[in-house]
């Protein structure tokens, strides 16, 4: 048998860092959304019990590295499962790009082994289990659109935004999401508004959405990476209503309402980055089908 999952990416349109916790991670507060913008997971039945990688991507571990392995591994042994599995990943999404690709890969293979395997797991079984592969695959499960606190794996589900259009530019670079934690200066952060972004969601405010975001992450991926700033600069200069970095980085995305604008902004950057993607912000938890 065969079943096939999409993948979306995330952004985040507001990312707070509250402090430094016990176990090493952070304690976050932040608002996670889907774009259209996807992996393709495809899970097929193997005759043996073993667990096959098969993507033609050189920048993706093909091996027990790859999150989806990890996911799959984490299913077979919590549920005692003698199966195998040929897990394929056809990437769209750039790697180490702040867009959790590989956590969105790990939450595709766990819903789609739901299936497969007939388990009859819950989201909330699979997005808890999917929390002890990485802070964002709980996220991944649902998809849609939320405030995720702890260390992101605690997910509140809020309205979708209301509907435009995400432009977004990945340098050549590639970025440790823990290199970045590593270097945070606490004691030097502009903490965003994450509540009036909440609130600016839910009132399907644009405006507002475009107002409140901020991202506490990109002060340490900026100064390690001046290009990024750069893009930063370029993407409003074309004429994008509101201009953020990703996650830990290093893509930057940029927000634009009317699809007259758009042309201007992707070709624009296309100049600069050879990785440019113009999608819809999607945001709404059935986008996964
Ligand atoms: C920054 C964010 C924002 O959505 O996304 P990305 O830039 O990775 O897409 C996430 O917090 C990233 O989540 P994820 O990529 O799943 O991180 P994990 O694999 O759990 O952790 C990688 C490393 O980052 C650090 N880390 C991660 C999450 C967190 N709340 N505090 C941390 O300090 C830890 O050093 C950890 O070892
Ligand atoms: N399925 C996967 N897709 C992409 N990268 C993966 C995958 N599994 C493991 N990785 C590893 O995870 C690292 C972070 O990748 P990714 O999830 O794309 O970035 P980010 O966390 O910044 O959004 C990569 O350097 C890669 O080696």
């Amino acid at each position: 048998m065969r079943v096939l999952e999409k993948a979306p990416a995330k952004i985040n349109l507001s990312l707070d860092v509250l402090h430094k916790r016990k176990d090493g991670f952070h304690e976050v507060k932040m608002i996670m959304t889907t774009i259209d913008l996807a992996d393709r997971v495809e899970l097929i039945d193997l005759p043996i019990d073993e667990i096959r990688i098969v993507s033609h991507n050189r920048f993706v571990p093909d091996d027990q590295r790859n999150l989806a392995y990890q996911a799959a591994k984490l299913l077979k042994k919590r549920y005692g499962i003698k199966r195998g599995v040929s897990i394929s990943i056809t990437k769209t999404i750039p790697v180490a790009a702040g867009l959790a690709g590989g956590s969105s890969d790990a939450a595709a293979t766990l819903r789609g082994l739901n299936r497969l395997w007939n388990l009859g797991l819950s989201f909330e079984q699979l997005a808890e289990l999917g929390s002890e592969i990485g802070s964002d695959v709980a996220f991944c499960v649902y998809g849609g659109t939320a405030l995720a606190t702890g260390r992101g794996e605690l997910i509140e589900h809020i309205n979708p935004p209301p509907h435009c259009w995400v432009v977004l530019a990945k340098p050549t670079i590639g970025v440790s999401t823990a290199d970045v934690y590593r270097n945070l200066n606490l004691n030097a952060i502009n903490h965003p508004n994450v509540d009036g972004m909440v609130n600016a969601i839910q009132n399907g405010d644009y405006a507002q959405i475009c107002h409140y975001m901020g991202n506490v992450l990109e002060s340490v991926t900026l100064r390690m990476y001046p290009e990024v700033a750069n893009i930063k600069e370029q993407m409003k200069r074309f004429g994008a209503d509101a201009v953020l970095m990703s996650g830990s980085g290093p893509t930057v995305f940029g927000l634009v309402q009317y699809e007259s604008r758009l042309p201007r902004v992707y070709n624009g950057l296309r100049g600069f980055c050879d990785q440019v993607f113009a999608v819809r912000m999607l945001g709404e938890r059935n986008s996964l089908d």
